[in-house]
């Protein structure tokens, strides 16, 4: 809402009819002008929270997955085990609706087009999620009748990776396991820490910023990276990479066991003894991250 004595703007203000403003002014007191609505740039197209980015973002996830589930039938539904592909498409659009949906169920303040984490994440994030598709694509390749004869063991994905060759039910069971685990999980930190959960790791403590230590908090120190990294490693699971595997899990592991350092200094800082001591009796639950 606006305030008379600080105008607006570059927002748009709707204005009221001028025929309904001039019979007020003139006694009728059928026609009282409502107040003038404001409406912040930051929610028009183009702004940080434009509604319409916003809508058009969510549109394109579900469009995204609606095609990958119906092609990941379709494919498994003829045998072919290209089917992974359209199904970790799947899972990446419905992980990035969801990082917007929770922010605006449980944090709406902080609900803007960057929660859905689309480029937010940076070009390595999106180069990692390329090349698991690309190894797929070029494994099935590989094992195809379509490569060129000259193609011989050399160019075969490398059998020394310390990844065990398993059958396909494990791989789909365990990856399958993992990445709803780990979206569970995450969902729920989201969902228990609210106000107190941003995207953005904070340097300052804002007044509404409580320590949150039970719920999904009381089983895990970080639960929504413990969800990031076991949803990770379950899609490389599930799409049988075995390069991907192994530099997702070292990737993520770095990645976060850094945040999570850097993270908690604040956090000391924000709470104290407090912070100190749920450190203490919670774990992380990410491997050799204490
Ligand atoms: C992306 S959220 C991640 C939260 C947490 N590390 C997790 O994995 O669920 C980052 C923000 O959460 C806040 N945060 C982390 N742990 C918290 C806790 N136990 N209680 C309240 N805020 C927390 C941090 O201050 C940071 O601004």
């Amino acid at each position: 809402m606006s305030d008379s004595s600080t105008p607006p703007s570059p927002g748009i203000i709707h204005e009221f009819p001028r025929n309904r403003i001039e019979r007020h002014q003139n006694g009728d007191p059928m026609h009282t002008p409502p107040p003038t609505l404001y409406i912040p740039p930051q929610f028009l197209p183009g702004g940080r929270r434009s509604l319409a980015g916003v809508a058009s973002r969510a549109f394109g996830l579900g469009i995204a997955l609606g095609f990958s589930v119906l092609l990941t039938l379709e494919l498994a539904y003829w045998g072919y085990g290209l089917w992974r592909a359209p199904c970790f498409v799947a899972t990446l659009a419905l992980f990035h609706y969801l990082e917007f949906d929770m922010t605006a169920r449980y944090n709406p303040p902080d609900a803007s087009i960057s929660s859905f984490l689309l480029l937010s994440n940076g070009v390595a994030y999106a180069a990692a999620h390329t090349a698991a598709i690309l190894e797929l694509l070029i494994r099935h390749w590989l094992h195809s009748d379509y490569k060129p004869q000259w193609l011989i063991l050399p160019f075969h994905i490398p059998a020394f990776l310390p990844v065990p060759e398993l059958p396909s039910h494990v791989t789909v069971g365990a990856g399958l396991f993992f990445i709803v685990l780990g979206q569970l999980v995450r969902s729920a930190a989201m969902r228990k820490a609210r106000t107190s959960f941003n995207h953005v790791v904070q340097w300052t403590k804002r007044a509404d910023h409580t320590l949150v230590t039970d719920g999904v908090y009381a089983f895990s120190r970080h639960p929504s990276y413990f969800g990031f990294f076991w949803w990770g490693i379950g899609t490389q699971i599930l799409l049988e990479n075995r390069i991907c595997f192994v530099a997702y899990t070292v990737v993520l592991w770095k990645f976060f066991n850094h945040r999570i350092m850097h993270e908690e200094k604040h956090l000391v800082s924000f709470f104290g003894q407090d912070y100190l001591d749920y450190r203490k009796r919670t774990p992380v639950r990410i491997p050799f991250i204490r």
